[in-house]
């Protein structure tokens, strides 16, 4: 059966096809028969569609102002052109979607009903960059596949569903609890995607081990993993909290926010926009949220992508201390998503901090570059990890395990 995934990231637009039997789930995620991705950080008001098939890889870049007519175009190379892989649409007998806010009601992947439709819709104030736009995905499916196709919600805050209430609550008004205002955390289909890998790559039970997830993407979160489940994260309410992001601050003084609205005449939509989308490190560098282009901002010698870089170690090193507590100890680092697969100085960085518990890197594996491989030496106390995160393929197993119950 032909199931396709939209994965919307806070920077790009993920997608894939695949074809799996309806009756047996392979063990380990096969080759999308087509994937596409668009990227909105190209260049202001552009994008670029790359799409990729067996036989055709395809990149192009379009001007945009609205993103659903991009989606539709990237989705329309399925079934013209050169990259078809599909007679006609209606051969996808289900859609996936990663949807990144499920707030207190969703907890397992659901059938997309107008119900669950209008509850991601209401959560996009709690997740501004992405609930939105993973709707946006389910209405383009909708408009192209009919309502009647099975579309399936798979919640980025599923697998931290269970974390202990001293994880999870906040320590402000007891009544927050009742109000919903806790921590959720983020990224769950990847910290567990990652995890249930790094203990197949290491031949250990994942019930034995003690793991910090580092994904850093765009958007970037940590996650304590004991017994394969998340006891801690560092994303909170939203996925604003914790770590510094391309254009997220991550954790900063509340009082900070008081400051400005009473000194600034900043007002909730302002301090939206600017933490959500002018910190992080574009708002410090003022070059990009792209960590390649920081880098190159680097090497010419501005010392403002200098300064960003700095802080964007000095608050990874600390958080994975803080996961390395919650846990009491570690036996797997591991490291996935944008930045987390393709940064060996991030990596090194990162690893650095935590030498004096006997963790060791292979320098030369963690420059090439690793792919679901170890990048620890062999008398590391710390199994360091490189894992390419298969968000789609998680949320196409729940896809198709649901489509066995319609
Ligand atoms: N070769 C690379 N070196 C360093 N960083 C990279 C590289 N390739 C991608 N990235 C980083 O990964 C980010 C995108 O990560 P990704 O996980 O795809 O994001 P999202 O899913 O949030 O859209 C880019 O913004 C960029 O900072
Ligand atoms: C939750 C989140 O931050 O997602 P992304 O990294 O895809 O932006
Ligand atoms: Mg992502």
């Amino acid at each position: 059966m032909k199931i396709l995934i939209l994965n919307a990231g806070s920077s790009s637009q993920k997608s894939c096809l695949y074809d799996i039997s309806r009756d047996v789930l392979p063990d380990d995620p096969p080759e999308p028969i087509w994937e596409g991705m668009i990227d909105w950080t190209h260049q202001a008001g552009i994008a670029e569609i790359q799409v990729k098939t067996v036989a055709q890889e395809v990149t192009k870049t379009v001007p945009y102002t609205d993103r659903p007519p991009v989606v539709e175009q990237m989705l329309a190379t399925m079934w013209q052109g050169e990259t078809q892989v599909l007679s006609t649409p209606s051969e996808i007998e289900a859609v996936g979607h990663r949807v990144v806010h499920g707030g207190r009601k969703y907890h397992d992947s659901i059938r997309i009903t107008s119900e669950v439709k209008a509850a991601i819709a209401q959560l996009s104030e709690l997740a501004p960059v992405h609930n939105a736009a993973n709707l946006e995905g389910i209405e383009a499916a909708e408009a192209i596949l009919g309502e009647q196709v099975l579309q399936v919600a798979v919640f980025d805050t599923a697998f931290h569903a269970q974390m202990p209430d001293a994880a999870a609550i906040y320590p402000g008004a007891y009544d927050w609890i009742e109000k919903g205002i806790y921590r959720y955390g983020f990224h769950g289909t990847s910290h567990q995607y990652c995890a249930e890998r790094a203990a197949s790559l290491l031949g250990q039970d994942l019930q034995d081990l003690r793991l910090i997830t580092c994904h850093l993407g765009n958007g970037a979160s940590l996650a304590a993993i004991r017994n394969g489940r998340s006891i801690d994260t560092t994303m909170g309410f939203t996925p604003l909290d914790g770590l510094m992001m391309g254009t997220r601050s991550g954790a900063v003084d509340p009082s900070i926010l008081i400051h400005l609205m009473r000194h600034e005449g900043y007002d909730a939509d302002k301090l939206d926009h600017l933490l959500n989308k002018q910190a992080g490190l574009l708002g410090i560098s003022g070059v990009s949220n792209d960590m390649r282009q920081i880098m190159k901002a680097i090497d010419a010698g501005n010392n403002r992508a200098k300064l960003a870089i700095d802080i964007y170690i000095h608050r990874l090193r600390a958080y994975i201390g803080s996961m390395l507590a919650s846990l009491g100890g570690l036996d797997g680092l591991i490291f996935t998503a944008g930045v987390g697969e393709n940064s060996p100085l991030i990596r090194a960085a990162a690893c650095e901090a935590f030498a004096f518990l006997g963790l060791k890197l292979d320098e030369e594996k963690n420059a090439g570059r690793p792919r679901d491989q170890l990048i620890s030496t062999p008398d590391s106390t710390v199994k360091v990890l490189v894992i390419h995160t298969q968000e789609d393929w998680t949320i196409a197993r729940d896809c198709w395990k649901l489509s066995r119950l319609h």
